[in-house]
C-alpha cells in the first residue's frame, strides 16, 4: 500500500493547528501536508512538526486573500508581482520545513483566457525554476468546477498539455482522486496515463470527500493499483472526517493490514 501523509487542514482539526501534529502521529501517520502554514512563525511550525517526529509533505503558495475567496495567483496577470513574492515566502517555508513539494493554486479566472494563460505559464516557469534551485519540486492541481467554480485549472488533459510545454524537471501534477473522479472519471487509466508527470496524489471518498471506502470509487483498488504502477510517492489523505478524525481511522488499518493488501494486490489491475 501506498504511504499517506495527513492532511492537516481537513484532519484533526478538532484542535488547534499546532497541535494536529502530535494528534497526527500518535495515529500513527508519518508524514504531514495542509493547506498553508503561514498563520504561524516558521520556527513554531517546524518546532511542531519535529517534536512529532514527523516529515512535513506539502504545502501550498501562499493564495492571495482566501478568506475573501481568492483561490491562487498563478493565472491572474494583474498579480504577477505578488505571485512571485509569494514564492520567496513558501520557499523560506519549505526550507524550515524541509519540505519536498509546494502546490501553486491558479487562481480564478476563465479558462481558455489568453492573458490568464499567458501568466499561468510565466509563473509556473518562474516559480518552478526558484523551487528547482531550492531543490524542491512545484505542483500544479485540476479542481472540479463543483467545490470551486470558476479555478482556472479545471481539466486533467489540461494541465497535462502544460506540464509537457513547460517541460521543467521540477514542475509536476498533484493528482487529486476527488477531483479527477469528479471532473472526468475514469481513475485508473487516468492514473496509469500521467503517471511520468505525476509528484503528488491526495485521496477522499466520491462524492461527499469523507474518509477512503465510504463512496462511489473502491479507493483500496485503486491504491493497490497505484502500487502495481510503481507510485512510490505519497498519498495525501485530503478528507472531512465524517464525526471526529480518530473515529474514521478504520480505513487506514485496513489499507495497511497485510492480508487486506494482499486481497487486493491480487485483484488484477487494469495495467
Ligand atoms: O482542494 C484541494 O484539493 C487541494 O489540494 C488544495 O490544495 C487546494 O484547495
Ligand atoms: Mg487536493
Amino acid at each position: 500500500m501506498p504511504r499517506f501523509a495527513a492532511n492537516l487542514s481537513m484532519m484533526f482539526t478538532e484542535r488547534p493547528f499546532l497541535e494536529r501534529f502530535g494528534a497526527a502521529a500518535a495515529a500513527g501517520f508519518e508524514a504531514v501536508e495542509y493547506l498553508f502554514p503561514y498563520d504561524h512563525p516558521a520556527d513554531e511550525v517546524a518546532a511542531a512538526l519535529r517534536a512529532a517526529g514527523l516529515r512535513q509533505v506539502l504545502f501550498n503558495l501562499p493564495p492571495g486573500d482566501w478568506a475573501k475567496g481568492e483561490r491562487g495567483l498563478a493565472a491572474l496577470p494583474e498579480r504577477a508581482e505578488e505571485f512571485r513574492r509569494s514564492v520567496a515566502t513558501a520557499l523560506d517555508y519549505a526550507r524550515a520545513l524541509d519540505a519536498p513539494m509546494l502546490h501553486a493554486m491558479a487562481g480564478l479566472a476563465p479558462a481558455g483566457e489568453p492573458a490568464a494563460t499567458a501568466a499561468y505559464l510565466d509563473a509556473l516557469r518562474f516559480a518552478a525554476d526558484a523551487a528547482g534551485e531550492a531543490g524542491r519540486t512545484l505542483l500544479i492541481e485540476p479542481i472540479n468546477r463543483r467545490d470551486m467554480p470558476g479555478y482556472f485549472l479545471d481539466d486533467f488533459g489540461r494541465a497535462a498539455e502544460i506540464i509537457d510545454r513547460l517541460g521543467h524537471p521540477n514542475l509536476k501534477l498533484q493528482f487529486d482522486i476527488y477531483h479527477r473522479q469528479i471532473l472526468h472519471g475514469d481513475v485508473l487509466k487516468g492514473l496509469e496515463a500521467l503517471l511520468p508527470a505525476i509528484g503528488h496524489v491526495q485521496t477522499a471518498s466520491v462524492p461527499l470527500r469523507h474518509e477512503p471506502g465510504t463512496g462511489e470509487l473502491d479507493d483500496f483498488r485503486i491504491f493497490a493499483a497505484l502500487d502495481a504502477l510503481g507510485y512510490e510517492g505519497w498519498v495525501g489523505c485530503e478528507y472531512r472526517p465524517a464525526g471526529a478524525t480518530l473515529d474514521g481511522l478504520g480505513w487506514l488499518e485496513r489499507a495497511c493490514d497485510p492480508q487486506d493488501s494482499r486481497a487486493a494486490h491480487n485483484w488484477r489491475a487494469p495495467f
